[in-house]
Protein backbone atom coordinates (compact mmCIF):
# COMPACT_ATOMS: atom_id res chain seq x y z
CA UNK A 1 0.00 0.00 0.00
CA UNK A 2 1.16 3.26 -0.64
CA UNK A 3 1.70 5.98 2.52
CA UNK A 4 -1.74 7.24 3.08
CA UNK A 5 -0.67 10.54 3.46
CA UNK A 6 -1.17 13.02 -0.02
CA UNK A 7 -1.82 16.55 -1.20
CA UNK A 8 -5.69 15.31 -1.53
CA UNK A 9 -5.83 13.97 2.18
CA UNK A 10 -3.87 16.24 3.39
CA UNK A 11 -6.58 19.10 2.49
CA UNK A 12 -9.33 16.83 4.13
CA UNK A 13 -10.24 17.82 7.03
CA UNK A 14 -10.16 15.32 10.14
CA UNK A 15 -13.27 13.33 10.64
CA UNK A 16 -14.33 14.95 13.76
CA UNK A 17 -13.95 18.86 12.01
CA UNK A 18 -16.85 17.19 9.07
CA UNK A 19 -19.25 15.66 11.18
CA UNK A 20 -20.80 17.55 13.77
CA UNK A 21 -23.47 16.47 15.90
CA UNK A 22 -21.99 12.95 16.05
CA UNK A 23 -20.20 12.98 18.43
CA UNK A 24 -19.53 10.19 21.62
CA UNK A 25 -19.12 12.68 24.00
CA UNK A 26 -17.40 15.83 25.09
CA UNK A 27 -14.70 14.42 26.22
CA UNK A 28 -11.22 13.00 24.79
CA UNK A 29 -10.43 10.19 25.79
CA UNK A 30 -8.34 10.38 29.40
CA UNK A 31 -8.33 6.62 30.72
CA UNK A 32 -7.41 6.45 34.79
CA UNK A 33 -6.78 2.98 35.59
CA UNK A 34 -6.90 2.83 39.71
CA UNK A 35 -5.96 -0.68 41.54
CA UNK A 36 -7.12 -2.84 39.18
CA UNK A 37 -7.37 -6.51 39.90
CA UNK A 38 -8.52 -9.55 38.01
CA UNK A 39 -8.91 -13.08 39.61
CA UNK A 40 -10.61 -15.62 37.73
CA UNK A 41 -12.12 -18.03 39.96
CA UNK A 42 -13.91 -21.69 39.17
CA UNK A 43 -14.88 -23.87 42.11
CA UNK A 44 -11.75 -25.71 42.40
CA UNK A 45 -8.80 -22.94 41.52
CA UNK A 46 -8.46 -19.05 41.60
CA UNK A 47 -5.89 -17.23 39.07
CA UNK A 48 -4.76 -13.93 39.56
CA UNK A 49 -4.93 -12.45 36.26
CA UNK A 50 -4.28 -8.59 36.99
CA UNK A 51 -2.76 -6.99 39.79
CA UNK A 52 -2.59 -3.38 41.37
CA UNK A 53 -2.93 -1.78 37.41
CA UNK A 54 -2.57 1.82 37.75
CA UNK A 55 -2.15 3.63 34.93
CA UNK A 56 -3.06 6.80 33.72
CA UNK A 57 -3.61 7.55 29.47
CA UNK A 58 -3.82 10.98 28.46
CA UNK A 59 -5.85 12.39 26.24
CA UNK A 60 -4.49 11.70 22.61
CA UNK A 61 -1.95 9.78 23.83
CA UNK A 62 -0.69 6.89 21.89
CA UNK A 63 0.25 4.20 24.65
CA UNK A 64 1.15 0.60 24.21
CA UNK A 65 1.38 -2.27 26.84
CA UNK A 66 4.08 -5.02 26.26
CA UNK A 67 4.61 -7.88 27.67
CA UNK A 68 4.73 -11.79 26.86
CA UNK A 69 2.07 -14.13 26.57
CA UNK A 70 -0.07 -14.79 29.58
CA UNK A 71 0.56 -11.06 31.30
CA UNK A 72 -2.77 -10.21 30.90
CA UNK A 73 -2.64 -7.84 28.38
CA UNK A 74 -6.20 -8.84 26.90
CA UNK A 75 -7.84 -8.96 30.05
CA UNK A 76 -6.61 -5.54 30.59
CA UNK A 77 -8.12 -4.32 27.36
CA UNK A 78 -11.11 -5.98 27.67
CA UNK A 79 -11.81 -4.39 30.51
CA UNK A 80 -11.19 -1.19 29.72
CA UNK A 81 -13.65 -2.12 26.55
CA UNK A 82 -16.12 -3.03 29.53
CA UNK A 83 -16.49 -6.75 27.95
CA UNK A 84 -15.41 -7.89 31.29
CA UNK A 85 -15.59 -7.37 34.92
CA UNK A 86 -12.81 -6.43 37.23
CA UNK A 87 -12.63 -7.97 40.68
CA UNK A 88 -11.04 -4.61 41.87
CA UNK A 89 -10.16 -1.24 41.33
CA UNK A 90 -11.87 1.62 39.23
CA UNK A 91 -11.84 2.82 35.56
CA UNK A 92 -12.82 5.89 34.28
CA UNK A 93 -13.00 7.55 30.74
CA UNK A 94 -13.02 11.16 30.99
CA UNK A 95 -14.17 10.78 34.60
CA UNK A 96 -16.85 8.14 33.51
CA UNK A 97 -17.13 4.77 35.17
CA UNK A 98 -16.59 2.36 32.82
CA UNK A 99 -19.63 -0.86 33.33
CA UNK A 100 -19.84 -2.09 29.90
CA UNK A 101 -19.25 -1.74 26.38
CA UNK A 102 -20.08 2.01 24.70
CA UNK A 103 -19.74 3.69 21.69
CA UNK A 104 -16.89 6.27 22.97
CA UNK A 105 -14.21 3.11 22.87
CA UNK A 106 -13.96 1.79 19.54
CA UNK A 107 -12.09 -1.87 19.18
CA UNK A 108 -10.09 -3.36 16.53
CA UNK A 109 -8.78 -7.50 17.30
CA UNK A 110 -6.50 -9.69 15.70
CA UNK A 111 -9.67 -11.90 14.41
CA UNK A 112 -11.01 -10.23 11.51
CA UNK A 113 -14.47 -8.81 12.89
CA UNK A 114 -15.94 -7.17 9.95
CA UNK A 115 -19.93 -8.64 9.31
CA UNK A 116 -19.69 -10.60 6.44
CA UNK A 117 -23.13 -10.05 4.78
CA UNK A 118 -22.38 -6.55 4.80
CA UNK A 119 -20.07 -4.60 2.23
CA UNK A 120 -17.30 -2.67 2.69
CA UNK A 121 -19.35 0.36 2.87
CA UNK A 122 -22.06 -0.87 4.86
CA UNK A 123 -19.47 -1.77 7.61
CA UNK A 124 -17.90 1.38 8.18
CA UNK A 125 -21.36 2.59 8.07
CA UNK A 126 -22.56 0.37 10.80
CA UNK A 127 -22.05 2.12 14.08
CA UNK A 128 -23.24 5.40 12.65
CA UNK A 129 -26.61 3.91 11.34
CA UNK A 130 -27.09 2.54 14.95
CA UNK A 131 -26.63 5.78 16.41
CA UNK A 132 -28.95 7.11 14.20
CA UNK A 133 -27.27 9.23 11.54
CA UNK A 134 -29.30 10.54 8.69
CA UNK A 135 -28.30 8.54 5.38
CA UNK A 136 -26.58 11.71 3.60
CA UNK A 137 -24.28 12.28 6.55
CA UNK A 138 -23.23 8.39 6.83
CA UNK A 139 -22.43 8.32 3.18
CA UNK A 140 -20.21 11.36 3.82
CA UNK A 141 -18.53 9.76 6.31
CA UNK A 142 -17.69 6.67 4.55
CA UNK A 143 -16.28 7.99 1.59
CA UNK A 144 -13.87 9.94 3.69
CA UNK A 145 -12.91 7.32 5.21
CA UNK A 146 -12.40 4.74 1.88
CA UNK A 147 -10.68 7.44 1.04
CA UNK A 148 -8.09 6.97 4.11
CA UNK A 149 -7.65 3.55 4.01
CA UNK A 150 -7.91 3.66 0.12
CA UNK A 151 -10.51 1.13 -0.33
CA UNK A 152 -12.47 3.84 -2.68
CA UNK A 153 -12.98 1.09 -5.51
CA UNK A 154 -13.62 -2.04 -2.88
CA UNK A 155 -16.52 0.11 -1.30
CA UNK A 156 -19.45 -2.24 -2.52
CA UNK A 157 -17.21 -5.55 -1.94
CA UNK A 158 -17.82 -7.90 0.55
CA UNK A 159 -15.26 -8.97 3.50
CA UNK A 160 -14.37 -12.22 1.43
CA UNK A 161 -13.10 -10.86 -0.98
CA UNK A 162 -10.59 -8.73 0.47
CA UNK A 163 -7.04 -9.76 2.19
CA UNK A 164 -5.97 -10.09 5.26
CA UNK A 165 -4.53 -6.14 5.51
CA UNK A 166 -7.44 -4.88 3.56
CA UNK A 167 -9.58 -6.68 6.53
CA UNK A 168 -8.05 -4.80 9.11
CA UNK A 169 -8.04 -1.29 7.48
CA UNK A 170 -12.15 -1.75 7.11
CA UNK A 171 -12.01 -2.59 10.53
CA UNK A 172 -9.92 0.48 11.93
CA UNK A 173 -12.43 3.00 9.47
CA UNK A 174 -15.64 0.82 10.84
CA UNK A 175 -14.49 1.44 14.84
CA UNK A 176 -13.11 5.25 14.03
CA UNK A 177 -16.07 6.33 11.87
CA UNK A 178 -18.14 5.50 15.05
CA UNK A 179 -16.22 8.71 16.70
CA UNK A 180 -14.91 6.81 19.91
CA UNK A 181 -13.00 8.78 22.08
CA UNK A 182 -10.67 5.57 23.13
CA UNK A 183 -9.44 3.06 20.20
CA UNK A 184 -8.50 0.12 22.03
CA UNK A 185 -6.54 -2.22 19.63
CA UNK A 186 -5.54 -5.92 20.83
CA UNK A 187 -2.78 -7.54 18.25
CA UNK A 188 -4.31 -5.95 15.23
CA UNK A 189 -1.32 -6.81 12.87
CA UNK A 190 -0.57 -10.20 14.52
CA UNK A 191 -2.05 -12.29 11.42
CA UNK A 192 -0.03 -10.03 8.85
CA UNK A 193 2.53 -10.92 7.03
CA UNK A 194 5.78 -8.63 7.69
CA UNK A 195 5.26 -6.17 4.99
CA UNK A 196 2.00 -5.51 5.24
CA UNK A 197 2.31 -5.31 9.21
CA UNK A 198 4.61 -2.48 8.48
CA UNK A 199 2.26 -1.21 6.19
CA UNK A 200 -0.23 -0.93 8.40
CA UNK A 201 1.66 0.24 11.06
CA UNK A 202 2.31 3.15 8.76
CA UNK A 203 -1.10 3.95 7.96
CA UNK A 204 -2.25 3.20 11.65
CA UNK A 205 -0.10 6.33 12.37
CA UNK A 206 -1.49 8.27 9.43
CA UNK A 207 -5.02 7.62 11.23
CA UNK A 208 -3.80 8.87 14.43
CA UNK A 209 -1.91 11.64 13.54
CA UNK A 210 -5.06 12.60 11.68
CA UNK A 211 -7.81 12.09 14.22
CA UNK A 212 -6.22 12.69 17.54
CA UNK A 213 -7.36 9.83 19.42
CA UNK A 214 -6.41 8.44 22.57
CA UNK A 215 -5.20 4.38 21.10
CA UNK A 216 -4.95 1.86 23.86
CA UNK A 217 -3.08 -0.27 22.05
CA UNK A 218 -1.70 -4.31 22.84
CA UNK A 219 1.60 -6.37 21.64
CA UNK A 220 4.53 -9.03 21.69
CA UNK A 221 6.15 -7.27 19.07
CA UNK A 222 9.00 -4.67 20.46
CA UNK A 223 9.78 -3.29 17.07
CA UNK A 224 5.87 -2.65 16.50
CA UNK A 225 5.72 -0.78 20.41
CA UNK A 226 8.28 1.63 19.76
CA UNK A 227 7.52 2.38 15.83
CA UNK A 228 4.01 3.05 17.01
CA UNK A 229 3.92 4.76 20.59
CA UNK A 230 4.77 7.50 22.35
CA UNK A 231 4.68 5.50 25.75
CA UNK A 232 5.26 2.10 26.00
CA UNK A 233 4.03 0.12 29.74
CA UNK A 234 5.92 -3.25 30.09
CA UNK A 235 4.07 -5.88 31.87
CA UNK A 236 5.28 -9.14 33.91
CA UNK A 237 2.97 -12.30 34.12
CA UNK A 238 2.03 -14.58 37.20
CA UNK A 239 0.39 -12.14 38.60
CA UNK A 240 -0.62 -10.05 35.81
CA UNK A 241 1.39 -6.27 36.68
CA UNK A 242 3.16 -3.31 35.23
CA UNK A 243 6.62 -3.76 35.49
CA UNK A 244 8.27 -0.44 33.77
CA UNK A 245 7.01 2.08 31.59
CA UNK A 246 9.22 3.84 28.79
CA UNK A 247 8.99 7.27 27.20
CA UNK A 248 9.28 6.79 23.39
CA UNK A 249 11.54 9.69 22.35
CA UNK A 250 10.98 9.63 18.99
CA UNK A 251 9.29 12.31 17.02
CA UNK A 252 5.64 11.72 16.13
CA UNK A 253 6.60 12.04 12.33
CA UNK A 254 7.50 8.53 12.05
CA UNK A 255 8.63 6.85 8.71
CA UNK A 256 10.20 3.24 8.26
CA UNK A 257 13.87 4.42 8.58
CA UNK A 258 13.36 5.56 12.09
CA UNK A 259 13.63 1.68 12.84
CA UNK A 260 17.37 2.33 11.97
CA UNK A 261 17.88 5.59 14.65
CA UNK A 262 20.12 5.02 17.41
CA UNK A 263 17.81 6.20 19.78
CA UNK A 264 15.24 3.34 18.71
CA UNK A 265 17.77 0.65 18.67
CA UNK A 266 18.61 1.48 22.51
CA UNK A 267 15.40 1.34 23.27
CA UNK A 268 15.10 -2.39 21.58
CA UNK A 269 18.16 -3.44 23.39
CA UNK A 270 16.81 -2.63 26.66
CA UNK A 271 12.90 -3.29 26.17
CA UNK A 272 14.71 -6.95 25.26
CA UNK A 273 16.52 -7.18 28.06
CA UNK A 274 13.53 -6.46 30.04
CA UNK A 275 11.17 -9.23 28.28
CA UNK A 276 14.07 -12.01 28.40
CA UNK A 277 14.32 -11.08 32.44
CA UNK A 278 10.86 -11.37 33.37
N1 LIG B 1 -11.79 -16.63 31.26
C1 LIG B 1 -10.65 -17.01 31.86
N2 LIG B 1 -10.66 -17.92 32.84
C2 LIG B 1 -9.53 -18.29 33.46
N3 LIG B 1 -8.31 -17.80 33.16
C3 LIG B 1 -8.24 -16.90 32.18
C4 LIG B 1 -9.40 -16.45 31.47
N4 LIG B 1 -9.01 -15.53 30.55
C5 LIG B 1 -7.68 -15.43 30.67
N5 LIG B 1 -7.21 -16.23 31.64
C6 LIG B 1 -5.82 -16.37 32.07
O1 LIG B 1 -5.33 -15.08 32.43
C7 LIG B 1 -3.98 -14.94 32.01
C8 LIG B 1 -3.88 -13.70 31.15
O2 LIG B 1 -4.53 -13.94 29.90
P1 LIG B 1 -4.51 -12.86 28.74
O3 LIG B 1 -5.21 -13.45 27.57
O4 LIG B 1 -5.02 -11.58 29.28
O5 LIG B 1 -2.94 -12.75 28.46
P2 LIG B 1 -2.18 -11.99 27.28
O6 LIG B 1 -1.04 -11.26 27.91
O7 LIG B 1 -3.12 -11.21 26.47
O8 LIG B 1 -1.62 -13.23 26.45
P3 LIG B 1 -1.42 -13.39 24.86
O9 LIG B 1 -0.35 -12.41 24.46
O10 LIG B 1 -0.98 -14.82 24.71
O11 LIG B 1 -2.74 -13.12 24.23
C9 LIG B 1 -3.60 -16.20 31.27
O12 LIG B 1 -2.86 -17.04 32.14
C10 LIG B 1 -4.91 -16.85 30.94
O13 LIG B 1 -4.82 -18.26 30.93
Amino acid sequence: MQPVRNEQNAAMAPVNERTEGVAAGQGQGRIEIRGLQKVYASAKTQFEALRDIDLTIAENEFLTILGPSGCGKSTLLRIVAGLEDPTGGELTVDGDAIIGPGADRGMVFQGYTLFPWLTVRENIEYGPKLKGVPTLVRRGLSSHWLKIIRLESFAKSYPKQLSGGMKQRVAIARALANRPKVLLMDEPFGALDAQTKLEMQEMLLEVWEREKTTVLFITHDIDEAIFLSQRIVVMGANPGRIIREFQVELPNERTADVRETPGFLKLKRELAQLLKHD
